[in-house]
């Protein structure tokens, strides 16, 4: 499965320590994660996770990008409730994004638990039915106008 996690900085210890005390099962799955997160937990443990960029740097948005093209099964998101974040809209996004593609996602230690004793007894396996049946497909202009091929920036041209 393809696991994601992210934490705010008041969060990164909690982190650390979650993934240190799972690593062991974490080590079966493809991780991603936000930039500092995922560096503090390389750092950490002995898991490789690709890393996107810092989360108020886009980090959240890409994660985002990966769920709407059905490649995330799970995000752990260990978020800060108490101290207001400069990229709050990227971090609803990515939340919302989640329950319109009906994403397990934990924003807290004791659902994480749940959901990693979940995943070590295969109950994310109707997962697999969800990855054969929509197979990562993106949607590009020339699927949208196939017999108006469009050149980049030339929309506001055309309208003249
Ligand atoms: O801000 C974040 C998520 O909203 C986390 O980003 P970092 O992992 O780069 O600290």
């Amino acid at each position: 499965m393809k696991v994601a996690f992210v934490a705010h900085d008041q969060k990164k210890e909690e982190m650390i320590n979650f993934t240190i005390a799972y690593q062991h099962l974490f080590q079966a799955h493809e991780l991603f994660a936000t930039g500092t997160t995922g560096q503090l937990i390389m750092d950490n443990t002995s898991l490789e996770i690709f890393r996107f960029k810092s989360g108020p740097l886009g980090g959240d948005q890409q994660l985002g990008a990966l769920i709407a093209q059905n490649s995330l099964d799970l995000l752990v998101f260990f978020r800060d409730p108490l101290v207001a974040q400069a990229h709050e809209p990227d971090i609803s996004a990515l939340l919302r994004l989640c329950d319109v593609y009906g994403i397990p996602v934990a924003t807290n230690m004791a659902t994480a638990e749940l959901l990693v004793r979940a995943l070590e007894r295969g109950d994310f396996n109707w997962r697999d039915v969800v990855h054969y049946n929509c197979p990562v497909n993106v949607t590009t202009l020339k699927d949208r106008h196939p017999d108006k091929p469009r050149k980049i920036g030339s929309a506001a041209a055309e309208r003249h």
